[in-house]
């Protein structure tokens, strides 16, 4: 295997006794669609925090082409950051902006870019993405399906190196999943940009992976090609995927 992008080595992350995390070790290959899987509450929300730097292990590193994200001075952490972006489960959309406005925030909060490029960035994701004819709207006022869509545009929206999804059809129906799923398919293989997904949509989530990692008691247990999964040995991947042990 190359270089990964983002490598975890050996992450421990404890809250009040709780061992969420124990000793994680995975490798993020450029470029991939990489889902992590597990069960409810096992810590892949917390996994992916200490990816994106919003939670801080107690032991262990994160390697970003190779460098110890703790080795980074302040603008190199700060670069890094700024190559990923993070769509939340609940979309986290501001209910109080316009579609519009909440695709923009992460440029127009950084007042870096000028106003009209930043508005022809947002025009090309909304086409992208066809919800133009929402620009105007509030969250309030859209489907759980049209949310996600300006949940990703927002995500894209600073074209960056890395996506992370934390569930990103939870609260969908199966065809909008599928379409959901189908969306973030298409832009990855688009615009070449490193996914990490988790998902509990199960198989649906491996036609789109090129890599699956299943985190179990702190550990990931298994790590492979996704059409590899269903050869696996390990019983309890298998009682997972198969939804015994859901
Ligand atoms: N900030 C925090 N403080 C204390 N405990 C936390 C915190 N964040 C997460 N946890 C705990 O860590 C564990 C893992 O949570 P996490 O949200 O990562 O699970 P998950 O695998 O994403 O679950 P789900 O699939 O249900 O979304 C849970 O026991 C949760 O209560």
């Amino acid at each position: 295997m190359d270089q990964p992008f983002i490598e975890l080595i050996d992450i421990h992350k404890s809250f009040s006794g709780n061992n969420v995390l124990d000793g994680v070790n995975l490798a993020i290959e450029k470029g991939l669609v990489t889902c992590v899987i597990g069960k409810s509450g096992c810590g892949k929300s917390v996994l992916l925090k200490h990816i994106i730097g919003l939670m801080q292990p107690d032991s262990g590193q994160i390697c970003v082409d190779g460098m110890p994200t703790n080795q980074m001075d302040k603008a190199q952490r700060h670069q890094f950051h700024r190559q990923i972006s993070y769509m939340f489960q609940d979309n986290a959309l501001f209910d109080f902006l316009t579609v519009w406005e909440n695709i923009a925030l992460p440029l127009t909060e950084k007042r870096e870019m000028p106003m009209d490029q930043i508005r022809q960035r947002v025009k090309e994701k909304m086409q992208m993405l066809e919800i133009s004819n929402h620009e105007n709207k509030y969250p309030a006022q859209l489907s759980g399906g049209i949310k996600k869509r300006v949940a990703l545009a927002r995500a894209l929206i600073t074209e960056p190196d890395a996506v992370l999804f934390d569930e990103p059809t939870s609260g969908l129906d199966p065809v909008r999943r599928t379409s959901v799923h189908a969306m973030i398919s298409t832009y990855q293989k688009e615009f070449g940009f490193t996914a990490v997904i988790v998902s509990h949509g199960i198989p649906e989530i491996f036609a789109i992976s090129q890599r699956v990692a299943m985190l179990d008691q702190g550990k990931i247990i298994y790590f492979g090609k996704s059409e590899g999964i269903f050869q696996t040995d390990n019983e309890i991947v298998k009682a997972f995927i198969s939804g015994k042990d859901a």
